[in-house]
């Protein structure tokens, strides 16, 4: 059984469709990334999954449960980090940690959690003194109190330091070692290729992909590039390389595009030709490239106007 299951999910605002056709399933134990421009309808899905937002259409099931009438026991076993999450401002990291304990059976240990999210020297320190990124840093400790099977995650490291947001990583790659579930939204590429398993693509509220990070590449059609610098270049030279799909001449910049071994075919045919090549380089697509292929926008677009 996935451990979530969304399908044909469609929710609309009053006039504004949000979410018009979004399915989507994440094993157990996997990390799901969730990933479009804004606006695109990630919260919304997420906040659907988590039974924050009852669905118009389609069918949400979380570890077994529906979100919106078994919402107590799914309480129990999902972790939720929602964007502007609201806490009582006049109580401290340690006190809301444990007033989050009570609310669980086998909660997670309060210092430990605290720690884990850099928060020790500020544990007596009241909600509403925090800096936003603290305060974002205690609101995923809060998710993971009651020691979920599975956590949803919205922009877990918008607004933090590097230093900050690799200690996040390393919390979620520990709970992927745990084997939780993990769904996962996020703008960050780097964050992306890095924990993400697979990777829903959602663009005016329709999953338009789903796969790996390098499947998703893949499925773009994209291929690698080879650039260097030649005078007087004559691309007739690497005519017999199987390998290569396209040639284009700028001035003395040559760009070659194909796919398997591409630098080591076309460095040994331009030594062949006897071709002096300099600033010879090898450009893998990335997952940004991809976002830009299947949705017209790359990620640093769909970031733009936050
Ligand atoms: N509470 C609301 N009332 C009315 N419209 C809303 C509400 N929340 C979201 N919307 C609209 O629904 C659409 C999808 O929004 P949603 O927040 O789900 O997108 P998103 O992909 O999470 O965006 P972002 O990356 O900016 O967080 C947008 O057009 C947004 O303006």
């Amino acid at each position: 059984m996935p451990a979530i299951e969304v399908t044909h999910l469609h929710k609309r605002y009053r006039n504004v469709v949000a979410v018009d056709d979004v399915s989507l399933t994440v094993e157990a134990g996997e990390i799901m990334g969730v990933l479009g421009r804004n606006g695109a309808g990630k919260t919304t899905t997420v906040e659907t999954i988590a039974g924050v937002r009852r669905p118009d259409r389609g069918s949400v099931r979380v570890l077994g449960l529906d979100p919106i009438r078994q919402r107590a026991a799914l309480r129990q076993v999902l972790g939720v980090q929602l964007q502007g999450t609201y806490l009582h401002g006049a109580l401290t990291v340690a006190e809301l940690v444990h007033l989050y304990r009570t609310f669980y059976p086998n909660p997670a240990d309060g210092a430990e959690l605290i720690e884990s999210v850099g928060l020790t020297e500020h544990r007596d320190q009241r909600f509403e003194k925090l800096s936003g990124g603290q305060q974002q840093r205690l609101s995923i400790a809060l998710a993971l109190v009651g020691n979920p099977r599975a956590v949803i995650l919205d922009e877990l490291t918008t607004g933090l330091d590097p230093e900050a947001r690799r200690k996040i990583w390393a919390v979620v790659e520990q709970l992927r070692d745990r084997g939780v579930t993990i769904l996962l939204v996020s703008h960050l590429m780097e964050e992306v290729e890095r924990l993400c398993d697979r990777v829903a693509l959602i663009d005016a509220g329709r999953d338009i992909a789903l796969d790996s990070p390098a499947g998703l590449i893949k499925q773009a059609g994209l291929t690698e590039k080879v650039t260097f610098r030649a005078r007087s270049f004559d691309p007739t030279v690497l005519d017999r390389i199987a390998m290569v799909d396209d040639v284009e001449v700028r001035g003395d910049q040559v760009t070659v595009s194909g796919s398997g071994d591409l630098l080591q075919a076309v460095s040994s045919a331009l030594v062949t030709a006897g071709v002096v090549a300099t600033e010879t380089r090898l450009r893998q697509p990335t997952l940004d490239d991809a976002f830009l292929s299947l949705t017209g926008f790359t990620f640093t677009d769909s970031t733009e106007d936050r």
